[in-house]
């Protein structure tokens, strides 16, 4: 995040959203196709059972035909997730100029503020976001409530220790399901957990007098391997569907269904399945009446690893690699210039690299 967040800040939460119109800075209405989505129907997101004894299949069908599915039974005991719950209603409720305290800068990947694609769009988006990476939260909630910073802090920490191994747990049962063996997953690069950057976004979408003028979050991919989200239960989140039998490209609402989590399939995912899995475009509308909040659990490779087509989906029969390898911060550059070309531009071109094999 540059020291444009910062500066974006001041102008972005003038009144902490308490606007009685849309003002021009956040109104999308004139650049941004706000096509209604499908009702839930027919055509919905897949939800997985953990404990599902198609497990496997289940969850290769749902990250290639959709990229977005739900998990119920996960282990993670309904009671924590509505501590969770209160401490981010607890600090997106706190008054403007006190989370500006915590406010991102420059050099910084945490802290109090929006995120970084907001750069690659003209209006602002509904939003504002508090980021979590290493220990720095405690300093953060240290500044935000001295009297109480604990509560914050536990509940984090207990999160992480729940939601961490469930990422493991969700990779594993991926790579299971694009065929690789127990061996060649435990040699995968998903192996050493000490060196996986974790990476918590909590994000509030305030309730909004006039909600089709106004994006949440814009449409995006993430970059990482999987996302999984918790939501406090108030819609928004929408999931681009491909063209297929069934119509042309449309908006599909991810319905909310009590004691689930949102998995979404990210970039470095669709690289390593050779484009198997497909990453899914996801966007956040606003509610008018509800604030909607959430957190994303960014699940990725460890920092200085390349992340390429895995090799045991090449081969005679399989086919050729289709992107080259890059580390997850490569490709969170390549997308803050290119946006959703990135992956384009990493695609290996057949051609060259037929000659090279044959060289
Ligand atoms: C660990 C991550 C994942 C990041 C970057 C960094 C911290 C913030 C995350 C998001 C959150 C919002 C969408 C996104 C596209 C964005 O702009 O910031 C995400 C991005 C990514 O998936 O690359
Ligand atoms: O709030 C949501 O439901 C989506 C959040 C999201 O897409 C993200 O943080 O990357
Ligand atoms: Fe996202």
């Amino acid at each position: 995040m540059s020291s444009q967040a910062s500066v974006d800040l001041k102008i972005h939460h003038p009144q902490n959203f308490r606007f009685n119109s849309i003002p021009d800075s956040h109104d999308w209405s004139d650049l941004y196709d706000h096509p209604s989505a499908q009702p839930i129907g027919l055509d919905s997101v897949p939800v997985i059972d953990l404990n599902d004894p198609n497990l496997i299949y289940k969850i290769r069908k749902a990250c290639a035909e959709w990229g977005v599915f739900l998990i119920r039974n996960h282990g993670i005991e309904p009671e924590l997730l509505n501590r969770f719950g209160s401490q981010i209603h607890r600090l997106f409720a706190l008054p403007v100029e006190v989370k500006l305290k915590v406010a991102k800068t420059e050099g910084t990947d945490s802290g109090y503020g929006g995120v970084p694609i907001s750069q690659l769009f003209p209006k602002f988006m509904w939003y504002e976001g508090f980021a979590i990476t290493t220990a720095s939260s405690v300093d953060h909630a240290q500044i935000l409530w001295p009297d109480d910073y604990s509560s914050f802090c536990e509940v984090i920490e207990e999160y992480k220790k729940a939601i961490i191994p469930l990422g493991y747990r969700l990779m594993h049962l991926m790579l299971l399901s694009l065929g690789l063996t127990e061996e060649e997953i435990d040699n995968s690069l998903i192996g050493d957990s000490t060196k996986i950057k974790n990476a918590i976004h909590l994000n509030s979408y305030p309730a909004c007098p006039d909600p089709d003028r106004v994006v949440g979050l814009a449409p995006h991919t993430d970059t990482g391997f999987v996302t999984i989200l918790y939501h406090n239960g108030v819609s928004g989140l929408q999931v681009l569907r491909r063209k297929d039998d069934i119509g042309p490209a449309r908006w599909v609402t991810v319905p909310v269904v009590p004691n689930t989590f949102v998995v979404n399939i990210c970039d470095l995912m669709h690289v390593l399945s050779n484009g198997t899995f497909h990453n899914v475009v996801h966007r956040s509308m606003v509610s008018k009446t509800n604030q909607r909040l959430s957190a994303a659990y960014f699940f990725g490779p460890q920092v200085d690893v390349k992340v390429g087509p895995l090799s045991e989906l090449m081969g005679p029969e399989q086919g050729l690699p289709l992107y080259r390898p890059v580390t997850w911060l490569e490709l969170q550059k390549l997308k803050s210039t290119l946006h959703d070309k990135a992956l384009q531009s990493m695609k290996i071109d057949g051609k060259i690299e037929e000659l090279r094999k044959g060289a």
